[in-house]
């Protein structure tokens, strides 16, 4: 276990958010919802880059050579041509958490059946947990309310920061006492 301030990165992969032609809603409604949710500080950054495979890769791997414990990416994981944030994932992570990827569309189909269209996921790269989300700012509350009961147990296991979180919001999960 890491024992400095855990700490979070967000993305926001939209070609139009980082080119400042509409304000990005989606990653301060990631930090929204983590600083409801998470109880222990957490350093939060955010950076909005343009969508592709390269661009995601990069910015992960930065953000993984800093030991960030939790990565949010949200956005470009549909199926048009610009969305190549899986393939970014794909080339910085070391194993696939497929169930995040099942959870989050189970849970945003019941509100919208485009949600099959999302290829959200989760990877392990180092000690980092990268999950990726929908770019509908809409779609990051149903997201992670779906998977997070599983997130800090997951990032005891990689060797990250110890989370907790608010239980009157979403109570982790640890099968086993720490
Ligand atoms: N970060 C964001 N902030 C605000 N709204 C967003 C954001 N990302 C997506 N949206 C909204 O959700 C819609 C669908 O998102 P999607 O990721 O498919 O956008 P897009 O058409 O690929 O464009 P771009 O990559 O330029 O954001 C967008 O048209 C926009 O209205
Ligand atoms: N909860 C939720 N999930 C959702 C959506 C949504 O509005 N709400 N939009 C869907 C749509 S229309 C698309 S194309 C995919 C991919 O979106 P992205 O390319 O912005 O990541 O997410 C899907 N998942």
């Amino acid at each position: 276990m890491s024992l400095s301030q855990p700490r979070a990165a967000i993305v926001t992969v939209s070609d139009r958010a980082s080119r400042g032609e509409y304000e990005d809603k989606g990653g301060p409604g990631c930090e929204a919802w983590l600083r409801e949710v998470v109880s222990t500080p957490l350093a939060i950054t955010r950076h909005i880059i343009p969508d592709g495979r390269d661009s995601v890769a990069e910015t992960l791997r930065v953000l993984v050579a800093e030991e960030a414990d939790l990565i949010l990416v949200t956005g470009g994981t549909g199926p048009a041509p610009r969305d190549e944030t899986p393939e970014g994932v794909s080339a910085v992570i070391e194993k696939e958490l497929a169930g995040f990827g099942e959870e989050m569309r189970r849970a945003s189909l019941l509100e919208v059946p485009t949600a099959i269209l999302s290829r959200q996921s989760a990877g392990i790269a180092g000690k980092s947990l990268i999950i990726t989300l929908p770019g509908k700012p809409s779609a990051i509350a149903t997201c992670l309310n779906a998977v997070f009961a599983a997130v800090p147990y997951c990032l005891d296991l990689i060797g990250a920061a110890f989370l907790e979180t608010d239980p009157a919001k979403i109570t982790a999960f640890r099968p086993k006492a720490k």
